[in-house]
């Protein structure tokens, strides 16, 4: 009798389950990253075991938060993998050194910080090494920004890995954005898991993720239809000529 082969299910556990904001670490809550509404609401912020969005105005804090989260499990600062050791201007907030990490069993055996204005110098890096060979052989420098960062997921992330990204769809059209999705659903699926930071419509409505807010009030989970991001494009695209008739009111005035 012919036997099926067994199927290896993902494991179900991500390896990051939440960080905790140990208040008696915060020196002054007065100075940054503390008078930032959702830093200064912290306690404990949980992730999804797969994909977690962090979204909100600019100035919100994800960048402070997801920066964070980076130095604590280990990252370079400025991006990369965990391997990675380049500064070109230290600017991180001290907000790591008050946080724990509350981990999974699983150990993540890759992993990337990648933000969107460091992709340029996490590839001089990488040619610095000269471990281009990794990335599909040829310099990340000769590819478009969007053509870098796909190489690098498509590449070099795993399914036993942990990535942090700040906005990733700074450098992606739509459709590579669509694509991106596609790379995010199967390695997801397989057991990575991802903390995002995105201003994109298109990334956030990936049905299966958890979406936190940051805002005035702090901190709070999210509808994707909820999300402001949202709710504007959507509006925005139904009814252009409403809001140009509104942002060039001042325009009439004056003629
Ligand atoms: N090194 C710093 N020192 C002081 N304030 C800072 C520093 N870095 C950021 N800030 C301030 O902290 C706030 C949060 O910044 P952050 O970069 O985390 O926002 P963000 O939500 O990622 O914004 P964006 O969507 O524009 O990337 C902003 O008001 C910013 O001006």
């Amino acid at each position: 009798m012919k036997r099926s082969k067994p199927t290896k299910l993902p494991p179900s556990e991500g390896f990051l389950r939440a960080i905790t904001l140990i208040r008696d670490r915060v020196e002054d809550t007065n100075v940054y990253p503390f008078t930032i509404p959702a830093v200064r609401s912290l306690d404990t912020l949980a992730f999804d075991p797969r994909v977690t969005f962090l979204v909100g105005e600019n100035g919100s804090g994800k960048s402070t938060i997801l920066e964070a989260v980076a130095l604590l499990l280990g990252f370079n600062a400025e991006g990369g993998s965990k391997n990675f050791r380049f500064a070109t201007q230290s600017s991180e907030s001290e907000l790591h050194r008050a946080l724990r990490p509350v981990r999974s069993a699983r150990r993540e055996r890759h992993g990337f910080f990648l933000r969107a204005e460091s992709t340029f110098n996490v590839a001089t890096h990488i040619e610095h090494l000269g471990i281009e060979a990794w990335y599909g052989g040829r310099s990340l420098h000769e590819r478009s920004h969007g053509e870098a960062f796909l190489t690098l997921v498509e590449e070099k992330f795993r399914p036993d890995g942990l990535y942090l990204l700040d906005e990733p769809e700074a450098a992606l059209s739509p459709g590579r954005q669509l694509r991106f999705l596609g790379h995010l659903h199967v390695l997801a699926q397989a057991g990575a898991q991802f903390i995002i930071a995105t201003h994109s419509p298109i990334l956030l409505a990936y049905p299966k993720a958890l979406l936190y807010e940051l805002s005035e009030n702090g901190i709070a989970t999210v509808a994707y239809e909820e999300t402001e991001h949202y709710r504007l494009t959507k509006e925005f695209l139904l009814h252009r000529e409403r809001f140009f008739r509104a942002l060039f009111e001042e325009d009439k005035e004056e003629g």
